[in-house]
């Protein structure tokens, strides 16, 4: 019998940021492997239109969620959506809710935050660290807590080269900066933004890192864990391969390379390219979960969630592979033929930025124009740029994760676990990986049939068609214009005209 999926049967859960990414598979697994659990009480709020009862419906009954369903007929009954907002004081949890938490809980899986990359301090903090911190003193009134696992990032300090799992700190402390976003006006925190986030290269990570002294601070007195996973990507194993339900990431950008758009992109090719699978990620997670709460180490343990140093693979191998599997699988209705290279100057850069993507994509809306409809490439183009240019920092630097806390968890586990709960990446075949991702990309995230592959092949034969048209033409124009303004061009032409007469 699994000991950790023993220990999460009768517990009662309490799961923030559920309808992320990470949260959906950390409640999938839980689901599959502990059926028995009590309750997973999760922090919701209301968005799009949707109550809370049709976002959770709605995460049940999709494909992510099909084995668990079968395991565990009841599961909607056993999934307790609260409402909250992290944005507020209290969460805006109501009394009655807010009691049942307090006095059931056994365990916390902290997950909600704002990943995007320029949300601006004020917001950043706001979910990142203070609500975070809100957390933690719910927590601290909770008897029956046994572990409060908190996911933070292995970017929160990618200021340094070498990380080792233990909390670096800030130069401000967290409670100062929540303290001044109280007080300080708009303007006057954008201005002093760069000044606080340092050699970060984002709000997102340095309020990451705030939340990571946080935990430590107020989490001194209760059984804490942290995860910083790398880069999460689709599914490696569970509960199938290749599920990925958003943009984030790798994921925007092997669309962007599959549909034509993205052509090329400065990055280091040697660089490592730590991905990490989301199931990896999730079976760290909540091995560490019950190595808390029942081996209660004395201090705050870190876990590095990475791939670098046990099974490193570097982004010029990552975009070949992402490349030839487009070949196998191509995406439909694609803008270009799936074809794209690694710059690594600015000037470079900027050449094929302009030549590779901002011109084709004006003459595109030129054409679009023409034709009576509305233009929309030159946008989406300058969408994709933007998301290129705050990724860039990430391909073109490297880091070394230590992985010592990790690699005793490993070896804590049985061998039942070891089986069930798999974080080992040694184990992970990158070729394979990356296949299944961009498959995954393919069918669940553009949703698009494998039936449609024959004419998406038609549709890139067609372009690569008009590629070589275009092609002919433009060398015939600036041929014709030579001819007519230079006299070196025209001897050249009567020499090869003469050289076909003889
Ligand atoms: C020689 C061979 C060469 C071979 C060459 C081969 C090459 C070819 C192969 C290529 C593949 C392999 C290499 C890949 C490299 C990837 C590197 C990854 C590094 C990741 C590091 C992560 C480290 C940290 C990890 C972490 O710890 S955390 C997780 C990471 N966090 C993020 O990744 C958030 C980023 N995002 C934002 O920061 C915001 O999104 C923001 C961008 C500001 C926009 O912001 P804004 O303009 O306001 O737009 P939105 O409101 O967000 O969206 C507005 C609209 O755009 C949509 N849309 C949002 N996004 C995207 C997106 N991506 N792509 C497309 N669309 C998107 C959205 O659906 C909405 O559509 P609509 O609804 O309007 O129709
Ligand atoms: N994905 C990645 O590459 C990596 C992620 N991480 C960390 O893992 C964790 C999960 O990330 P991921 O699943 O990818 O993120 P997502 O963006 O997919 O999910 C974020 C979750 O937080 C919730 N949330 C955001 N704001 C609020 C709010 N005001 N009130 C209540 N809930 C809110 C979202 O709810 P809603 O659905 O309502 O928006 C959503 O459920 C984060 O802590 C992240 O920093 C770390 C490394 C890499």
């Amino acid at each position: 019998m699994s000991m950790i999926a023993a220990f999460y049967s009768s517990k009662s859960i309490l799961i923030t940021g559920a309808t992320g990414f990470l949260g959906k598979v950390l409640m999938e697994k839980l689901f599959r492997t502990s059926p028995d659990l009590k309750i997973i009480y999760i922090l919701v709020r209301p968005k799009a239109g949707q109550t809370l009862q049709q976002r959770v419906f709605q995460i049940l009954n999709s494909k992510l969620f099909e084995k668990v369903k079968e395991i565990c007929p009841d599961v909607h009954e056993k999934i307790r959506p609260i409402s909250a907002d992290l944005n507020q004081h209290d969460f805006g949890i109501s009394k009655e809710d807010m009691e049942e938490l307090l006095s059931s809980t056994n365990v916390i899986f902290h997950c909600a935050a704002t990943v995007r990359f320029d949300d601006p301090l004020r917001h950043a903090v706001q979910l990142n660290v203070t609500a975070t911190q809100q957390l933690l003193f719910m927590a601290s009134q909770m008897p029956k807590l046994e572990a409060f696992i908190h996911l933070s990032t292995a970017f929160s300090n990618c200021n340094l080269q070498h990380i080792d799992e233990v909390i670096y700190p800030c130069s401000v402390e967290p409670k100062k900066i929540i303290d001044s976003m109280e007080w300080l006006d708009d303007a006057i925190i954008d201005e002093i933004t760069p000044k606080l986030i340092g050699d970060r290269p984002n709000t997102y990570t340095y309020t990451k890192a705030l939340g990571e002294i946080v935990v430590q601070q107020e989490g001194a007195n209760m059984n804490v864990a942290i995860i910083r996973p790398s880069i999460v990507g689709a599914t490696w194993q569970e509960p199938f391969p290749g599920w990925v339900d958003n943009l984030n990431g790798p994921s925007g950008m092997i669309i962007a390379a599959g549909k034509g758009f993205l052509r090329s992109i400065k990055a280091t090719p040697l660089a490592i390219a730590d991905l990490i699978p989301a199931d990896t990620v999730i079976n760290l997670t909540l091995a560490a979960g019950w190595y808390t709460a029942v081996h209660r180490p004395k201090s705050t343990l870190i876990y590095h969630c990475t791939s670098g140093n046990l099974n490193p693979c570097n982004w010029l191998k990552m975009g070949l592979h992402v490349l030839e599997t487009f070949e196998k699988v191509p995406f439909e209705k694609a803008f270009r033929r799936p074809k794209a290279n690694f710059t690594t100057t600015s000037f470079t850069n900027h050449y094929w930025n302009a030549v590779s993507h901002r011109a084709p994509a004006v003459i595109y809306d030129i054409y679009l124009r023409l034709t009576g409809r509305k233009p929309r490439v030159t946008k989406l183009m300058n969408r994709m740029l933007r998301m290129l240019s705050m990724l860039e920092y990430f391909v073109n630097h490297s880091w070394e994760w230590s992985t010592h806390n990790t690699e005793m968890l490993m070896s804590m586990l049985s061998p039942e676990d070891q089986r069930m709960f798999n974080f080992d990446v040694r184990q992970l075949n990158w070729l394979e990986y990356i296949e299944n991702y961009v498959l995954g990309v393919k069918k669940y995230l553009l949703k698009e049939d494998m039936a449609g592959i024959p004419e998406a092949r038609q549709h890139l034969k067609r372009l690569r068609n008009i590629h070589y048209l275009f092609n002919v033409a433009l060398f015939l124009i600036i041929w014709r214009l030579l001819i007519a303004r230079w006299q070196m061009a025209r001897n050249i032409w009567f020499f090869i005209s003469s050289l076909h007469t003889l």
